[in-house]
């Protein structure tokens, strides 16, 4: 099957095991919905997976690695070679999302995408980084369909492992700059609007961010309603491959949470190709970067915390399987109205 074909293929949640779930919330002996964005949550797993039994425990974290050309433009205030010691080092526990990850039992799965040189993550690798956008296309058209065809089956090799929530994360120096692009096109917004200092960016590089983004748009005028054109004039391979995990948790009906600004962006490329894959996401954070909250209100999801984190990595997600583990704990465990002998009073609508 084609790429888009799968990506056609992708059906609307269940309603009625949302519907059961929300009874089961309903007769918790607590005040109803009084857990607010968390009862809706476990309410969405439950359409997303089929069933109203929802279970959290085995969880996993999706890291795209990949390296961007644009960064000759110094766009960054690090260099490229950050990129592959980071990505080695998610598996050390040296990084900021391992060790958040141990506190939420998360499995880590740092893949190299896209990293410009060789690395000892998982090979799944689609080129040595993507070309420099501000003078041509970042990658081939083939290639951006490679990078989201892994994304998915990635995926499908969780589903098979047996994991019930995949948390996405992204490692490549210059992704934000990446990430704005896309989003100043799919929004709509001036190049202003939506570009922030990344990983830490002086004034004077933000400007020059701003400017090579703004000619790079003018450059490729890549077609807002395609998006392999988008990815293939602009994006990354980290994108492109997060854009097939959310597409991928869509069609293996593995809830997909989103991390921050890129991870974001990505979802939103998910989105423009097949909306129904909006059903499968969950929000985490809302990061600090200026575009994320315009690119979580045009997939239409609210944050549960806004910790003004910037870091990527999967650190937002991971933060937010602890709440996800909280919920779950009081949709399975906590006592019935029933079984308190309490009556229920009665919703007003
Ligand atoms: C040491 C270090 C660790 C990181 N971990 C995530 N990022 C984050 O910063 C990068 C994006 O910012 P920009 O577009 O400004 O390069 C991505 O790799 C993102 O995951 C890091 C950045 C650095 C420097
Ligand atoms: O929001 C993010 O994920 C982010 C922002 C800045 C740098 N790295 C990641």
């Amino acid at each position: 099957m084609t790429l888009e074909e799968q990506i056609k293929q992708i059906k609307t949640v269940n309603k009625q095991a949302m519907k059961e779930s929300k009874l089961r919330w309903d007769s918790i002996a607590k005040p109803l919905n009084s857990l607010g964005k968390l009862e809706k949550a476990v309410i969405k797993i439950a359409g997303i997976t089929n069933s109203h039994q929802v279970v959290l425990d085995k969880k996993a974290l999706i890291i795209m690695c990949a390296d961007n050309g644009i960064v000759e433009e110094g766009v960054t205030q690090t260099g490229q070679e950050v990129t592959a010691i980071v990505a080695e080092n998610f598996l050390k526990k040296k990084a900021s999302v391992s060790i958040m990850s141990d506190y939420t039992h998360t499995d880590i799965f740092p893949i190299d995408i896209g990293v410009a040189k060789d690395t000892n993550i998982i090979n799944k690798k689609i080129a040595y980084g993507t070309k420099n956008f501000a003078k041509e296309p970042a990658m081939t058209y083939e290639e951006a369909k490679r990078a989201i065809q892994t994304g998915i089956d990635t995926v499908g090799e969780l589903k098979e492992k047996g994991y019930h929530i995949i948390a996405t994360g992204e490692m490549g120096i210059g992704n934000t700059t990446t990430s704005s692009a896309i989003a100043a096109l799919l929004l709509g917004k001036s190049v202003e609007e939506v570009t922030g200092k990344g990983a830490g960016l002086s004034n004077e590089g933000l400007n020059r961010k701003i400017q090579v983004i703004q000619d790079a748009l003018l450059l490729h005028k890549p077609d807002k309603e395609n998006m392999i054109d988008v990815l293939s004039k602009i994006g990354g391979f980290d994108i492109a491959g997060l854009a097939g995990v959310f597409l991928g948790g869509a069609m293996y009906h593995i809830p997909v949470v989103i991390d921050g600004f890129i991870s974001a962006v990505s979802a939103l490329v998910a989105a423009r190709m097949n909306a129904l894959a909006i059903e499968y996401m969950l929000p985490s954070h809302a990061s600090k970067e200026p575009a994320a909250w315009y690119v979580l209100q045009a997939l239409g999801l609210e944050p549960f915390i806004t910790c003004d984190m910037c870091l990527g990595e999967g650190t937002g997600a991971v933060a937010v399987f602890s709440i996800l583990d909280m919920a779950t704990a009081v949709y399975n465990s906590m006592s019935t109205f029933e079984q308190i002998e309490v009556a229920a009073y009665q919703p007003l609508s």
